[in-house]
């Protein structure tokens, strides 16, 4: 772990502050002549100080542990699994990124951001997080999601029958962000069992599921470094949500699925 920017490259920018697991004030910077994540402790003043392209805002996010870059980027795959009703279930991987800090500020910096507008009833809303998608070619922002599309890909092939390959990505900057109720039912999701597999780094948020045509919602908590997977059924026969809270720092998702599910 480097403590201090390195001589020569002292041109730091998008600055995070936030408290890691023991409660010291740290501060996340990324050098931009290297690209490296440095982490430095935090001197007194304001808590959060940002500036990168295109979005100024507060960041502040609670972080677990800093992990060597050298290590791999995945611990290995042996997710527990919940069964929730008619054949759906979730598999959860707690701190599978070996290195979620790196991870979540290549997708802060690399991913092309976009927000999406959508129409509602007469109005034209802005959806309440940002957005990218990148396909089966596309080159991925971090070679840890690489690994995590190709490990999963190889772990759930079996049960699955296909690898994964596109990666959706979702950036919630605050606790304002969210996703409502939902399956991902556009393309084969709609009709077949099917898989969506998210990574997630940043602040924690829940994901909460429930069946279709009510029941009670069972809630599973995203922190930095996670793995979840929807499976079975659950596209179809469940709804998921990432609903508001009143205070969060940004988390980013990134959601791994087969060809033709959405
Ligand atoms: O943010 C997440 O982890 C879930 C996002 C989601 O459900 C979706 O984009 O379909
Ligand atoms: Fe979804």
């Amino acid at each position: 772990m480097l403590q201090r920017p390195l001589a020569g490259h002292d041109e730091i920018d998008l600055v995070h502050t936030f408290q890691d697991r023991t409660g010291l004030d740290r501060r996340l910077e990324i050098d931009k002549a290297c690209g490296k994540a440095l982490t430095v402790p935090s001197i007194s003043g304001p808590r959060t100080c940002v500036r990168h392209i295109g979005y100024a805002r507060a960041v502040d996010f609670q972080t677990s542990l800093f992990a060597d870059a050298t290590a791999h980027s995945a611990a290995v795959l042996a997710p527990e699994r919940r069964h929730l009703s008619r054949g759906a279930w979730v598999d959860v991987q707690r701190d599978w990124l070996t290195d979620p800090d790196d991870v979540f500020t290549a997708l802060v910096e690399r991913v092309p951001w976009r927000s999406e507008r959508r129409e509602m009833y007469d109005a034209v809303v802005e959806v309440p997080r940002l957005v990218h998608t990148y396909l089966a070619e596309d080159p991925l922002p971090h070679p840890a999601l690489a690994r995590a599309r190709t490990d999963l890909s190889e772990h759930y092939l079996p049960e699955l029958g296909e690898p994964f390959v596109s990666a959706g990505c979702c950036y919630y900057r605050d606790g304002r962000d969210s996703v409502a109720w939902h399956g991902d039912t556009i393309g084969r999701g709609r009709t077949a069992d099917t898989m969506v597999a998210i990574v997630s780094v940043g602040d924690p948020r829940r994901l909460l599921l429930r069946p279709r045509g009510g029941g009670t919602s069972v809630a599973v908590t995203m922190g930095h470094g996670d793995l979840v997977v929807m499976g079975g059924t659950c596209q179809r026969t469940w709804e998921h949500a990432v609903p508001k809270v009143a205070h969060s720092g940004p988390r980013l998702s990134v959601q791994f699925r087969p060809l033709n599910v959405f």
